[in-house]
């Protein structure tokens, strides 16, 4: 039966079936929810659950002063080369930053303090204004703890999951972004033990327990580990992430007490939604299926 028959009325000339109302309807065709979704509202239960807050990470332009001078990471670093960074034509630099925190900064880069060297070199504004698209969501928790700083002390518990964006060559399982999963804690007289337990707690959560660290460097973190699991399926070591604590030269500038510690350690989402759904592409993670 169509628009036509109704409409030149000839439907009265046809022929048809008994309607059969217990006939199937066709299968709706469901959406799906983007592997990367659904593993990142799992770790946000995992961090729910063990008491942390979210961090505002819903700004993906940072100042470089955020991204690399308020971590102690030094101007002539590599990594603030733009061959690993993209900087922003524009708006090209930052409207304000805090001055008088400014000044410590550029004061603990050029001749230390609070029992630290320093690294020595002529510290430059026109450097720490140049904006960019983050790097590592650490540009976030920078800002947390230098907010933390101005009250009152109490101890925190931060994380953060979002896009993070380097210059890097792409390749199968490297994009110029990836989103980064971060996690803090901000307490009076932490010790690196408290950083292996909360790693412990945290990665248990993923069906990781068996852990191993092994000593590494970041600019801003002192100790800082490389963080294993061993992977039943892989029957090997997997690196599951980076870890460490703040530096006194990234904290102490901010104004926190002498004996305020902070533990952070981060990891990729893209990482463990490749391997939990079997995704040896990165590209298949993003963008349209185009089945040549
Ligand atoms: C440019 O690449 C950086 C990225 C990304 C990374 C590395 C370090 C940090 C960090 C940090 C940090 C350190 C100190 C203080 C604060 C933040 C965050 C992300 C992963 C970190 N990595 C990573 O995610 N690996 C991983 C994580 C989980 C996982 O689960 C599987 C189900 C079993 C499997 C693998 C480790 C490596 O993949 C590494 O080669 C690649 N890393």
């Amino acid at each position: 039966l169509t628009r036509e028959n109704m409409q030149r009325g000839d439907w009265k000339d046809l022929e048809f079936k008994e309607y059969n109302f217990c006939a199937k309807g066709q299968p709706a065709e469901g959406g799906h929810l983007h592997p990367l979704l659904k593993v990142s509202q799992q770790l946000k239960m995992i961090f729910l659950q063990m008491g942390f807050e979210e961090m505002p990470t819903n700004n993906f332009v940072e100042s470089s002063f955020w991204n690399f001078d308020a971590l102690f990471q030094p101007q002539q670093h590599p990594a603030r080369d733009s061959h690993d960074t993209f900087f922003l034509r524009a708006p090209s630099t930052i409207k304000q930053l805090p001055e008088d925190y400014v000044e410590r900064v550029k004061e603990i880069h050029e001749s230390g303090g609070y029992g630290s060297r320093g690294y020595a070199y002529e510290w430059r504004r026109d450097e720490a204004n140049k904006n960019l698209l983050r790097t590592h969501t650490t540009a976030v928790s920078s800002q947390m703890l230098y907010l933390l700083a101005r009250n009152p002390f109490q101890s925190k518990k931060y994380f953060s999951i979002d896009r993070v964006f380097r210059n890097e060559a792409v390749d199968r399982t490297h994009l110029a972004e990836f989103h980064q999963i971060e996690g803090l804690v901000c307490d009076r007289g932490l010790t690196l033990g408290d950083l292996i337990g909360v790693l412990h707690d945290f990665f248990s959560r993923l069906g990781m327990s068996n852990l191993r660290f092994k000593p590494a460097y970041n600019p801003y973190t002192e100790p800082s580990m490389e963080i294993f699991s061993y992977h039943e399926g892989f029957k090997k070591w997997v690196e599951i992430g980076n870890s460490g604590m703040f530096r006194p030269e990234m904290l102490r500038p901010m104004g926190l007490p002498e004996d305020v510690r902070v533990i952070a350690w981060g990891l990729s989402l893209e990482r463990p939604t490749m391997i939990l759904y079997g995704i040896d592409n990165i590209r298949d993670l993003f963008g349209h299926k185009v089945d040549l």
